[in-house]
């Protein structure tokens, strides 16, 4: 299993670090067998399990219900798990409670928040001075998209390239063992990511980044309508799963399913009697 000195490893030697979304048991024996570096729990489960249009709903039960999921189908990868919004911002202490509960519930090996406010930095370090490995997340944060205007590359402008630069350097002083880029763009994804130690690991913030991630049922184009322009789908099977289940229907309606494979039996003289047949 990674751990927070192979991630490092892995940096300097520009291994890159291969880490999809999971959310439940199927999903994340899969990703476990294809051997992927890491998972990531993401809120985006609210999405794209729940049918939530933004992650703003995603409860921290939520979070220990699927976490709790994937960590029984992947028990030798990686697991981390988002914390969702507003779990940890109202106090420190709130944010502490939360942290620890998913981390304890789940048996995951780290958590992830999202920016770099003067709370969610202490609760970084709080975290990870209490044990909790501690992922940071920047660039496009989708907790804060009514804040940020929509579903938006950042970081387009001196300024707010400066801030991010800034901001990761604080993460990676917090101590958080590594770095989310999401929707930046790639000059500004590879200057972080040469500025830091710890890796960074993109989603739509190019090839230079230490790692890559996506979600799960973008990668497989399973049940998603519209897919951002920085995924890749590696399959491409929507068509075929209709088909299968509309076949699976229609067979029931013509009694053509179940057969007598699909059957049990037994002898017709242990049938009780019933009177009146
Ligand atoms: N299925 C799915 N995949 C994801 O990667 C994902 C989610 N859901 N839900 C949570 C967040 C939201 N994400 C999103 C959603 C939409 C865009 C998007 O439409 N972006 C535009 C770019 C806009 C611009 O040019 O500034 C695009 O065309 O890709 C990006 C990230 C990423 N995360
Ligand atoms: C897109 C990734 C980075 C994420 O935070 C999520 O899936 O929730
Ligand atoms: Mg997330």
């Amino acid at each position: 299993m990674l751990n927070r000195s192979k991630m490092m490893k892995m940096k300097q030697e520009n291994e890159k670090i291969a880490m999809i979304t999971a959310y439940d048991f199927p999903s994340a024996k899969l990703a476990e067998a294809a051997d992927v570096d890491m998972i990531l729990v993401g809120d985006s489960l609210g999405m794209v399990v729940l049918g939530y249009d933004s992650t703003i709903p995603v409860t921290v039960e939520d979070m220990i219900h699927h976490g709790k999921a994937v960590t029984r189908g992947a028990k030798d990868t990686f697991v981390v798990v988002d914390m969702p919004f507003m779990s940890y911002h109202v106090s420190i202490e709130d944010a502490l409670r939360n942290g620890m509960e998913i981390y304890q519930k789940t048996n995951a090996q780290a958590l992830k928040l999202e920016g770099a406010g003067e709370l969610v930095l202490e609760t970084i370090s709080r975290l990870t001075e209490g044990g909790i490995p501690v992922v940071g997340h920047l660039g496009l944060t989708p907790q804060s998209v009514n804040v940020l205007g929509g579903y938006k590359v950042q970081g387009k402008s001196k300024e707010t390239a400066t801030q991010m630069i800034q901001d990761a350097l604080a993460i990676e002083k917090s101590g958080a063992i590594a770095l989310v880029l999401e929707c930046v763009p790639r000059e500004l994804a590879d200057m972080i990511s040469q500025r830091l130690s710890i890796p960074t690991i993109g989603i739509g913030a190019g090839a230079g980044c230490d790692g890559q991630v996506l979600v799960y049922h973008d990668v497989l184009k399973y049940g998603v309508e519209r897919l951002p322009k920085f995924v890749k789908p590696y399959l491409d099977n929507n068509e075929e799963i209709q088909s299968a289940l509309s076949t699976y229907v229609q067979e029931v309606k013509q009694q053509a399913f179940p057969e007598e494979q699909h059957t049990f039996t037994i002898d017709k003289h242990l049938l009780p009697d019933i009177k009146g047949d």
